[in-house]
């Protein structure tokens, strides 16, 4: 196994279709000979060419299988440095991304109605066990 060592900009060199490294989980991979076989087309394998491509990766859900080839791919380990820019999502994430906003403002709401309700209802408990006690102590 490789230790070789490449920070990003070594990485960023690599971006055509002849020549292309990906990172993914900090590990550097050369996918050079693997873009014509990949299942999921040359295209998103561009999209991420010399860059960080975990999120992108990660967000397809990969088989076992699909983790077993990255490792014939490994060439290193990638240095990062200060500055450096975080995994790339891919473009199509951008829509998911936005809708699972959504969700989270929805969510929100919800949880606030559902508090202010269980507020409301355990209010209401106890001004009832109030009454009921000064009921009884009259
Ligand atoms: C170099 C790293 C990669 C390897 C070794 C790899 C390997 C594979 C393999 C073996 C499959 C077949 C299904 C599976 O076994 O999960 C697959 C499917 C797929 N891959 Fe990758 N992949 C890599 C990177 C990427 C990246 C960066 C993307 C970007 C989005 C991507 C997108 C896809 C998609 C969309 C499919 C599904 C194709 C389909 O089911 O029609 N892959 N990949």
């Amino acid at each position: 196994m490789s230790t070789k060592e490449y920070t990003y900009q070594d990485v960023a060199e690599h971006n055509t279709k002849k020549d292309i490294f990906v990172v993914i989980h900090d590990k550097v991979y050369n996918c050079s000979k693997f873009i014509d076989e990949h299942p999921g087309g040359e295209e998103v394998l561009l999209d991420v060419a010399g860059q960080d491509a975990t999120e992108a990766f990660e967000d397809v859900g990969h088989s076992d299988e699909a983790r077993e080839t990255l490792e014939q791919l490994l060439v290193g380990e990638l240095k990062r440095q200060p500055g450096d820019p975080v995994p790339k999502a891919h473009t199509n994430t951008y829509s998911a991304n936005n809708g699972s906003t959504t969700t989270g403002g929805g969510f929100g709401i919800y949880s606030v109605v559902a508090i202010g309700g269980l507020l409301g209802y355990l209010a209401f408990q106890y001004f009832q066990a109030q009454s009921e006690a000064q009921g009884q102590s009259a």
